[in-house]
């Protein structure tokens, strides 16, 4: 017997920041003894779908961006994402793998087109949508892993990083803070998330480098922690990884986990109109913009 429940979003151009739990249809399904139970949704709209499907044995639940072709981060994308998060949060979800849905790619980071011939309202609106998002799941109460299952450079290593735990497919995909590379400059919450998770020595290495990584040399330096071979795999890893916190008491779980974040999370609360600031700066200026369209080009060309 399965139970399929539908997230149902009120959708107005971009989603409402609530998600109903509205149970659809309740259908046996013939000889199927280990089909996966689950609740299933999907959301649709412009700016991004994300898939999310969550175990109700387990209450693990399986998000899955998906915004053609790469996945970059726009502000409806973003504000989606954190929809999400908040809706997991409200119906206590018990554990998070976030995911692509698209071939190759994790999440090409930022959407450029969101940095380049930007207004300082434009850029406002999109940087505060990212900062929240990011905050959002920094600090899920639930514990999260990435399955990392394409590239993830840029803002796409920063959304990895934020997760309690990284796994990725190998051997052809690429991971890392690659601002340097880009003549930008990375942010200083995503610097201290990169200290956090690869101490100073190898964060400097890799941030004033602008270094990609394979997934083995991530897994050397401790940027993932699992290389896997195939997603079936990386999703019976995460599984595993989850299922150790089910007889964990969750409060003593979360406060734990926020007490290890708060130096960054906090940093980047009491900053946040000073990164804003320092981002309108640095990308209104005609050198930068000039190097993202060059950048850009760069991209269109291959
Ligand atoms: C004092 C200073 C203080 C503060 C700092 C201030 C500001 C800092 C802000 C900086 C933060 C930046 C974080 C980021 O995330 S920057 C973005 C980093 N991402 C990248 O560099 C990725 C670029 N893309 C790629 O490398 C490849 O596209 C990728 C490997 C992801 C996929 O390759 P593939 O061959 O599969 O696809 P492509 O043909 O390259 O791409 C398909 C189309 O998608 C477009 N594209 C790709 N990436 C982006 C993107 N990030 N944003 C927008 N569009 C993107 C690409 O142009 C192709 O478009 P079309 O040709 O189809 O039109």
């Amino acid at each position: 017997m399965i139970i399929s429940f539908h997230y149902n979003i009120g959708n107005q151009g971009i989603f409402h920041n609530s998600i109903m739990f509205v149970k659809k249809a309740l259908f046996a399904v013939p000889n199927s003894k280990s089909l996966p139970i689950g609740l299933v949704a999907r959301f649709s709209s412009a700016t991004g779908d994300i898939g999310v499907t969550v175990n109700d044995k387990t209450g693990v639940a399986t998000v899955k961006l998906q915004r053609a072709p790469v996945n970059s981060l726009n502000t409806g994308f973003l504000k989606n994402i954190e929809s999400t998060l908040d809706s997991l949060e409200k119906e206590k979800a018990r554990g998070l793998i976030l995911t692509s849905g698209l071939p190759k790619i994790f999440t090409a980071g930022l959407d450029i087109l969101e940095l380049y011939n930007c207004t300082t309202e434009s850029l406002t609106t999109f940087w505060t949508q990212l900062q929240s998002t990011w905050l959002k799941l920094h600090a899920t109460s639930f514990p999260s892993v990435a399955l990392i299952n394409g590239h993830a450079p840029g803002a796409g290593c920063q959304l990895a990083m934020s997760c309690e735990y990284r796994i990725m497919l190998g051997p052809k995909y690429t991971i890392g803070l690659n601002e340097t590379k880009m003549g930008i400059i990375a942010p200083f919450w995503f610097v201290d998330t990169m200290i956090d998770t690869l101490g100073p020595r190898q964060a400097e290495l890799a941030l004033t480098s602008g270094k990609l990584f394979t997934s083995s040399e991530a897994l050397k330096v401790g940027l993932i922690d699992e290389e896997v071979g195939s997603e079936e795999e990386g999703v019976a890893k995460a599984e595993a990884f989850l299922s150790q916190y089910a007889t964990i008491p969750g409060t003593a779980r979360k406060l734990t986990k926020l007490m290890i974040r708060e130096k960054t999370i906090s940093n980047l609360v009491k900053n946040k109109d000073k990164d804003l600031k320092n981002v309108i700066d640095l990308i209104t200026s005609a050198q930068v913009q000039k190097g993202l369209g060059l950048y850009l080009q760069s991209l269109k060309k291959k």
